[in-house]
């Protein structure tokens, strides 16, 4: 089925002229079977016409949906049927959901959950993005929010009506000190937000000849990269997705680096190091034959990526206990003996404990609006010591404002359009 949505206070009336047997006050939520037609009359489908009365419906305004079978021509002659309505333009992108919270039926973060849920394309994301729409990250924000204001009225109080508000600013210090642990605590999800909504990347290097490309295969689960006895096989960086525990992972698989490279190598290196730098977790891969020296160089390349050791070809027996350090994974890649416990190795890495759908999804418009917060409760936080209770409650106003910026209770014309334009229209 494809559906035609219109919102507003024209909608049943647009809505009963595409599909005329409706009553004029149907019953709401009620799905009644409708002729739609064209505007001489002309049948053009026989579909479900709903009504949901203002306040009660998605954008809280009166909506219509027409739900007629899913052919996009089809759709195309209803959509311009409708448009010839007076009162009926198209929906913006996001325009619904941007209702929806002008029209106080969620806040911001709800809002955005439902973009996250759209665009989720893996378990952990689906169930973060859902838990997020039904105001998981809403209420950790509210949480903050509320007492904010109460210390920030009662600061002001003080500030404003001393005799009255008498002794309402005893302990700021620790209630400010208190909010700021919150709020830094919110901002530490955004690495693990970015993991469910982006997916993790992981990077295998090292050594040509080392069985990355093998690895990679098994790790895949099926036989995407080139495998050759021949060093240099790999040339450019290959790339598969896969979804590990409900997260989804996209691994890489990228040219072995030596001492001495030819010039495709040297692009190929090039680029390795350019993928090192921008992944989530590196596993280098090092035969069974390297030296300890040798390896250390191997880990220096990663730069500030973490780093996974994985001591390859473990099954050619004999010239495994060389590389015997306890940081290091044994795997064959070959026969597969250790992929799995490599697989659970890397997804503590990149994870750590606690499941990936139950993150948070603070974004990264979120954690930008908390560091704000949090460094305006820094400063209040000092201004309790050294400075006077005006200071103090202009940096909680601050946070406060910042703050506002996450929930929505106060964003500007300027951040909602920056937010809705990367909806879907329709949305
Ligand atoms: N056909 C259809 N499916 C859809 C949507 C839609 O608009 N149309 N949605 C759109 O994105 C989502 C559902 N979201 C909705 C949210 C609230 C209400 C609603 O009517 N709310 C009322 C009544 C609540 C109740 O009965 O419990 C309210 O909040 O007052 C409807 C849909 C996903 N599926
Ligand atoms: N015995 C054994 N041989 C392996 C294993 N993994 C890979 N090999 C062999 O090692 C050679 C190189 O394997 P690749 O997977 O192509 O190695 P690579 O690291 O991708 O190599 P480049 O792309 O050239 O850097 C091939 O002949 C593989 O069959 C393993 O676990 N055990
Ligand atoms: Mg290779």
């Amino acid at each position: 089925v494809g559906i035609l949505r219109l919102s507003g206070p024209a909608a049943l009336e647009a809505g009963r002229m595409l599909a005329p047997g409706i009553p004029a006050s149907p019953t709401p939520r009620h799905a009644y079977l409708a002729s739609f037609v064209d505007a001489s009359g002309a049948v053009l489908d026989s579909g479900l016409f709903l009504y949901f009365r203002a306040p009660h419906s998605f954008t809280g305004e009166d909506v219509v949906e027409l739900q007629a079978h899913g052919s996009p021509r089809l759709l195309r002659m209803l959509l311009s049927r409708a448009l010839e309505h007076p009162a009926v333009r198209p929906a913006g992108p996001g325009e619904f959901t941007r209702r929806a919270f002008l029209n106080g039926r969620i806040d911001l973060t709800r809002a955005e959950a439902v973009a996250d849920l759209v665009a989720a394309d893996s378990e952990a994301a689906v169930r973060a993005a859902a838990a997020g729409l039904a105001g998981a990250l809403a209420s950790r924000v509210r949480g903050l929010e509320e007492p904010l204001r109460s210390l920030h009225a009662d600061l002001e109080g003080v500030l404003n009506f001393p005799e009255e508000a008498e002794g309402a600013d005893e302990g700021a210090g620790a209630r400010v000190a208190e909010l700021r642990a919150a709020a830094d605590a919110l901002l530490a999800e955004v690495g693990r937000g970015r993991l469910v909504r982006r997916g993790a990347r992981v990077a295998l290097y090292g050594p040509v000849n080392a069985g990355k490309s093998t690895l990679f295969n098994r790790l895949v689960g099926e036989e995407r990269a080139l495998v050759d006895e021949e060093p240099g096989t790999t040339r450019d960086v290959l790339e598969a997705r896969v979804e590990w525990e409900g997260l989804g992972v996209t691994l890489l698989d990228t040219a072995g680096l030596r001492e001495a490279p030819g010039r495709i190598e040297a692009l190929g290196i090039a680029r390795t190091r350019e993928v090192l730098a921008t992944v989530d977790l590196a596993v280098l891969v090092l035969p069974p034959e390297t030296r300890e020296a040798e390896a250390q160089r191997w880990l220096v390349e990663a730069g500030t990526t973490s780093v996974l050791r994985v001591a390859s070809k473990c099954d050619v027996r004999g010239v495994v206990e060389k590389l015997g350090t306890d940081e290091a994974v044994s795997v064959s890649g070959l026969t597969g003996e250790g992929v799995e416990r490599l697989r659970t190795e890397m997804l503590s890495r990149l994870w750590g404990g606690g499941a990936p759908s139950a993150v948070a999804l603070v974004s990264e418009r979120h954690a930008d609006a908390l560091r704000r917060t949090a460094e305006a409760l820094s400063r209040a936080e000092s201004a309790c010591r050294v400075s006077t209770l005006e200071v103090v409650s202009g940096e909680v106003g601050l946070a406060l404002e910042s703050l506002g910026e996450v929930s929505g209770t106060c964003a500007s014309e300027a951040l909602l359009d920056a937010i809705f334009q990367r909806f879907c229209i329709g949305k």
